[in-house]
């Protein structure tokens, strides 16, 4: 295989053939059989900041012969609102939306959950296809289901699981992304590095300039490494009744910063810390050796990603972390690392416990 051919990673589902996430360059003309032989009408949902991109997804299923619709939607956690499902709703209603027909996604991580989410719920599911404009949606958020809203209580905590029929990875979207929206969604990788493949932290490691291009080879084994162990994970469990929580390493605090902040700090950046606070935990708890729990903070560094939060909100991200959707009742559980490349779960940590884990990653 050439380094510009495309290659394709097989996702399976319960109760379905799965779906395929292609990775390469100039891949649109592959969009129109994904939708389905009687698709009439597809709704294209994208925010204000893709506009050029979204239309050109627009016409070129226009050219296919399809009825395409644009639902354009509010930039980033601003878009994952019940206000702009009910938006997109509106659209499909009036547009006679059927269920043959689909959604397609064209933009970050809160683009494909928003119009996932919408697809999940339209008719109770209808086809989606994801084709995700920055890293982090390329290598987490497009693969794997999930999708969801944000509400006043706390982050994704609306969704359904509803996988894609297919996944887009086209790394000409990567063109236009700041370089700062590219290393953010990089948290994800280095945590799929930490939780299950060493070689993608190794990579980091190497050469950081040559790990951030998208145009190297080191940032598609990246990439495709991420999305691989992904794509493992919920072939087996798709409604994360067991092994999916691994890939919510960090999360617990990171949802809380991101609600706390208004979300006005990306997810990466938030996970970032979260792994951080995570690494502490299972050190303090003695599962996790120093020499990895450090390793945290130097990878995470050298990318340029916080590694810190502030001291005096930790009565209120508690709160929001009782939130989390790993809790059961009143326990809060968190995902820790047993060792590099094994993770577990911590049950039920007392609260002065997480407070001195805290303690280690405040500014
Ligand atoms: N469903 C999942 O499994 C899953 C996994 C990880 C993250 N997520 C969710 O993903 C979201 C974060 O996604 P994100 O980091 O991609 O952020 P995002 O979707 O908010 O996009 C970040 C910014 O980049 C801009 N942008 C996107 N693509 C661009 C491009 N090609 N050129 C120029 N600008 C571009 C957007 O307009 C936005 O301003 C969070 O809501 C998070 O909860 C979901
Ligand atoms: O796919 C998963 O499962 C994940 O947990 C991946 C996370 O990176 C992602 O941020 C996810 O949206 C978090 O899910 P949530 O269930 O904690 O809302
Ligand atoms: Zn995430």
């Amino acid at each position: 295989m050439t380094a510009t051919e495309p290659s394709t990673i097989h996702v399976g589902t319960p109760d379905g053939p799965g779906y395929d996430v292609i990775v390469g360059r100039s891949l649109m003309g592959r969009l129109r059989p994904l939708l389905g032989e009687q698709a009439k009408r597809v709704l294209v949902v994208h925010p204000r900041a893709l506009r050029a991109t979204g239309e050109a997804v627009r016409e070129q299923l226009v050219a296919d012969g399809l009825e395409a619709i644009t639902a354009e939607i509010p930039d980033a956690e601003e878009g994952k609102r019940v206000e702009v499902a009910a938006f997109c709703w509106q659209i499909m209603g009036q547009s006679d939306f059927t269920r043959t027909d689909a959604v397609v996604s064209v933009g970050g991580g809160s683009v494909t959950d928003l119009a996932g989410f919408v697809a999940a719920t339209w008719l109770r599911g209808v086809r989606v296809v994801h084709v995700p404009t920055t890293f982090l949606g390329m290598v987490d958020a497009a693969v794997g289901g999930k999708t969801g809203i944000n509400t006043a209580e706390g982050k994704n905590l609306v969704g359904a699981f509803h996988p894609p029929v297919g996944v887009l990875v086209d790394f000409d979207a990567l063109e236009t992304l700041p370089q700062n929206e590219l290393v953010t969604g990089m948290a994800e990788a280095v945590k799929t590095g930490f939780i299950a493949d060493e070689r993608i932290l190794e990579l980091f490691e190497e050469d950081v300039a040559a790990a951030t291009d998208p145009h190297s080879a080191a940032f598609r084994e990246i990439v495709e490494r991420t999305i691989k162990v992904k794509a493992e994970v919920v072939s087996e469990d798709l409604r994360e009744s067991g092994r999916r929580e691994i890939l919510n390493y960090g999360h617990t605090l990171a949802h809380s910063i991101e609600h706390a902040e208004r979300y006005q700090w990306r997810h990466g950046a938030a996970v970032s810390v979260g792994m951080v606070f995570a690494a502490e935990l299972g050190r303090l708890v003695g599962r996790l050796d120093d020499a990895t729990a450090d390793r945290h903070r130097t990878i995470l560094s050298s990318l340029g990603l916080p590694v810190e939060y502030r001291g005096d909100r930790w009565k209120s991200l508690l709160e929001t972390m009782r939130r989390d959707k790993k809790a059961r009742g009143d326990h809060l559980r968190f995902i820790v690392l047993d060792g590099q490349g094994r993770p577990g779960v911590l049950e039920a940590p007392d609260d002065a416990l997480l407070f001195t884990a805290y303690q280690e990653v405040i500014a």
